[in-house]
């Protein structure tokens, strides 16, 4: 399987954000994107996972077969937001994503085990900290199998351990031959990632 990008051009409110974009990621590898504030990381990770079309290109998901035909299907999307139900307890937002997304993977007591969070799938989802809320947003990965991870500045808001504890999982993920496309401002600790960097700030 693999993720493919060619000549991919993006814009926003009909200005163009960046063009020419193109790259190929297999099983097992991971593609790290950087560039400065408002180069087009978060648009280029919103195009790749189908929620704004492109303006230019092709991006495409080759060899997913029946059971992944495209990049929508294949894939786990996370924002800068958490996509969670603050009224909901954390059990109830992680049962609704692995009904949503289906083929159910972890158990979510073994996924918030798998982010150090264990015992707390009765809270209310909006009494959690910052770094606990990320971190609950990542435990959505892992309840349900997606082989494409789509990551928007994961470790946003995160301690030191956390971002070690998540890079142990990205690194397992991709050990199991998924594929992540990660945008990032800080270390993700993915060595043997490839490198895109995104353009300079539009005017
Ligand atoms: N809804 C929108 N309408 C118009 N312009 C937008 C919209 N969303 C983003 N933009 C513009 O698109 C450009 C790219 O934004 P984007 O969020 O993709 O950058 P980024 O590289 O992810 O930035 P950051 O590092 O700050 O997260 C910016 O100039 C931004 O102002």
């Amino acid at each position: 399987m693999r993720l493919i990008a060619e000549n991919l051009a993006g814009e926003r409110g009909g200005e163009p954000v960046f063009s020419d974009v193109s790259f190929a990621i297999g099983e097992g590898e991971g593609l790290v994107v950087t560039g400065p504030n408002g180069s087009g990381k978060s648009t280029l990770l919103r195009i790749v996972a189908g929620l704004l079309p492109a303006s230019g290109g092709l991006i495409r998901l080759d060899g997913g077969g029946e059971q992944w035909p495209d990049i929508a299907s294949a894939c786990h999307y996370l924002g800068h937001a958490n996509a969670m139900k603050t009224a909901l307890s954390v059990d109830e937002n992680l049962h609704f994503w692995q009904d949503f997304a289906g083929e159910p993977h972890l158990s979510i007591d073994e996924a918030l085990d798998m982010v150090g969070l264990p015992q707390i799938g009765h809270l209310p989802y909006g009494y959690l900290s910052t770094g606990q809320k990320r971190r609950i947003a990542i435990a959505r990965l892992l309840v349900s199998y997606r082989p494409v991870w789509l990551l928007d500045e994961p470790t946003a808001g995160l301690d030191k351990a956390s971002e070690g504890q998540f890079a142990a999982l990205m690194r397992a993920h991709l050990e199991d031959g998924g594929i992540i496309l990660a945008a990032t401002h800080l270390p993700l600790g993915l060595e043997g990632a490839k490198a895109l960097k995104m353009g300079e700030h539009r005017e």
